[in-house]
């Protein structure tokens, strides 16, 4: 997937396109669906497939007061779009410039000029210009004009919720780490580096890998069933996990970290630019002020008891699918 950062990135030659325009926070399954529409219309047509989007998040700039941690920063989204299989992705910085722009002259520079697009796939409450001008029916109107169709998608609903990154953030803010994997159409996972601890883990209760401050989406505080791949590509190495979030109440003030025990240690590389990718799969329980360290170590003891016991179904399911469909 080819990355443009602005638009004088994309060569004079680029196109012509099938587009999609959005934030795709969390490149969730309703994205992923339009983005699987337009990858196999280009394909049909011979056509490149792009998806635009912005960076900073537009509400970082236009509402910073009240815009929202991100489900997937950057970096992180990149990825999933390159696993989408779209050709190009164009990130254009959102300044104060760009949202002054009406939806013309976006249509007729980003869209007719620079990636000569011809089928743009949108949701259907899509909004673009300034102030948020236009909306579908002026995308279709100014796509008559400059040469491109509109092809509209009604919100998508799965087991009763509608997919949208704001009801995936509020599942993932209440913990609700088991029921976002459907919306998501994956386990909910953040990336990062590591950061020292107190040492109170290894006197006290637990060791455990502590990630450094993370200023975006996180599940509510409490205790949960992870995974922690550590390190990137060939080398890296994924162990599966119990992570708190949270305050450490038991220990005096209070003192946020996210931290992980592994429960199939074994010494490992680990400098503050080492990559951290940890999977959130089940959330075990509440964090709590316990009478003191011993308590709250038989307490992680009976946790982790339940997360080998989650870990060897889940390998015995696995293996039983294996089995059944040895390609899987
Ligand atoms: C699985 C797990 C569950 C935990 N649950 C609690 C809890 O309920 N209450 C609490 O005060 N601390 C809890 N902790 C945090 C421990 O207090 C923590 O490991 C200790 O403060 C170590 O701090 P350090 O990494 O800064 O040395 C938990 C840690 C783990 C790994
Ligand atoms: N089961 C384990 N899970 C996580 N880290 C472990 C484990 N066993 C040993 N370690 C090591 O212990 C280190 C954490 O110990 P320490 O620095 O005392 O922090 P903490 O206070 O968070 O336990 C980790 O960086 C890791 O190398």
């Amino acid at each position: 997937m080819i990355i443009f950062n602005s638009l004088a990135d994309i060569p004079a030659d680029f196109g012509p396109s099938i587009a999609t325009i959005g934030n795709f926070d969390g490149v969730h399954r309703g994205h992923q669906w339009v983005i699987a529409e337009v990858v196999a219309q280009a394909h049909a047509q011979n056509l490149r497939s792009i998806a635009i989007t912005f960076d900073p998040h537009p509400a970082r700039v236009i509402r910073p007061e009240s815009s929202q941690p991100l489900i997937t920063p950057l970096a992180q989204k990149l990825e999933l779009l390159a696993a989408t299989g779209i050709d190009a992705v164009l990130v254009l910085p959102f300044t104060s410039e760009l949202s002054r722009m009406t939806a013309r002259t976006f249509a007729t520079e980003v869209l007719q000029r620079a990636l000569h697009v011809t089928q743009l796939h949108e949701g259907e409450n899509f909004r673009f210009g300034y102030q948020a001008e236009a909306g579908i029916e002026n995308l279709e109107a100014l796509g008559r004009e400059l040469g491109f169709t509109v092809r509209v998608y009604a919100p998508r609903h799965l087991r009763g919720e509608t997919i949208s990154s704001s009801r995936i953030r509020q599942m993932i803010a209440e913990g609700d780490v088991t029921h976002v994997r459907t919306l998501l159409g994956r386990s909910f996972a953040i990336c990062g580096t590591p950061a020292s601890g107190r040492g109170y883990g290894t006197r006290y209760t637990v060791p455990t890998i502590n990630l450094a401050p993370y200023a975006e989406l996180l599940p509510a505080n409490g205790v949960y069933i992870t995974s922690l791949t550590v390190g990137a590509g060939a080398s890296s190495e994924t162990f599966d996990g119990v992570t708190n979030v949270g305050n450490r109440p038991t220990f005096g003030a209070d003192s946020f970290t996210v931290e992980t025990h592994l429960l199939n240690f074994h010494p490992i590389e680990l400098n503050e630019s080492t990559s951290l990718v940890l999977t959130f799969l089940r959330r075990l329980r509440d964090e709590m002020r316990w009478p003191n360290p011993e308590a709250l170590k038989e307490q992680i003891g009976r946790d982790v008891a339940k997360a080998k016991r989650y870990f060897n179904i889940c390998r015995v399911v696995d293996s039983k699918l294996h089995s059944a469909h040895p390609q899987a």
